[in-house]
């Protein structure tokens, strides 16, 4: 475990009206990786236990652009939204995390062996001699420690990330699936992520059904 903390010259909170409601934007630069990342707090989580907490890796061609290949997007939008109506929680927004770590560059750089190849997103990556992830979520957990969150409800489908943070101290007291609808240019992503990631997609089970041979990569 990193025992590096935040140091408050290192962060910057205001209020920040959004078309949900207003949250408090926490922005901070990691002592150890030396990103700016941004914490979205809503209601009350000082000291609470079972936070409900999104840590959410930057897709700038999602997050930003609606792309349909991915599903970070609609993601990020269905995490604020249940941490609205829950009245409470967290949003850790990683930067420096694009491409699962690799960057934007290389991150298109697989699209490519993904639309013309038909390799999938790990075989793509290995094929340009890259890491399939190298993520750290020691911001994400140092952050919440700033935030003096006790425990978390995690937004994720993949287990690893709870493996990460637990390994920077975050109790994570529940894992909360957060799906989101495939369509016809994420599907193959999608089950990539599922067959060869591990990460735990059972709606793809009936959408899945008779549909990849026609779907895009
Ligand atoms: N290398 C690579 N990265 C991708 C690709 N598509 C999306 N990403 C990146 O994947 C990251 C998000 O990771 P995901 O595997 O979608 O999900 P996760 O964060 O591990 O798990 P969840 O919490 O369930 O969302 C973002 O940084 C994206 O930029 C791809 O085809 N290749
Ligand atoms: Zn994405």
């Amino acid at each position: 475990m990193c025992d590096l903390s935040i140091s408050g010259d290192d962060v910057a909170e205001a209020d920040l009206v959004t078309r949900r409601g207003t949250f408090r934007s926490v922005a901070f630069r990691d002592p150890l990786d030396g990103h700016e990342h941004l914490a979205l707090v809503y209601g009350e989580t000082t000291m609470r236990e079972n936070v409900l907490v999104r840590v959410h890796s930057e897709c700038v061609t999602g997050d930003i652009f609606d792309a349909m290949r991915c599903e970070c997007g609609d993601q990020l939008n269905a995490a604020l939204d249940a941490i609205v109506q829950a009245g409470s929680g967290v949003l850790v927004y990683l930067r420096g995390h694009e491409g699962r770590g690799i960057g934007l560059v290389a991150k298109v750089r697989t699209h490519v062996l993904q639309d013309h190849d038909g390799l999938d997103t790990v075989d793509s990556a290995t094929a340009l001699d890259l890491p399939v992830d190298t993520r750290d979520f020691g911001p994400a957990a140092r952050v919440l420690k700033y935030l003096r969150v006790r425990s978390i409800r995690l937004m994720s489908n993949n287990s690893d990330k709870i493996h990460a943070l637990e390994s920077h101290g975050i109790t994570v007291a529940a894992r909360v699936p957060l799906l989101v609808p495939a369509n016809d240019h994420n599907l193959r992503y999608l089950v990539a992520k599922r067959d060869r990631l591990g990460h735990h997609l059972p709606h793809l089970d009936t959408f899945t059904h008779g549909r990849l041979d026609s779907a895009g990569a």
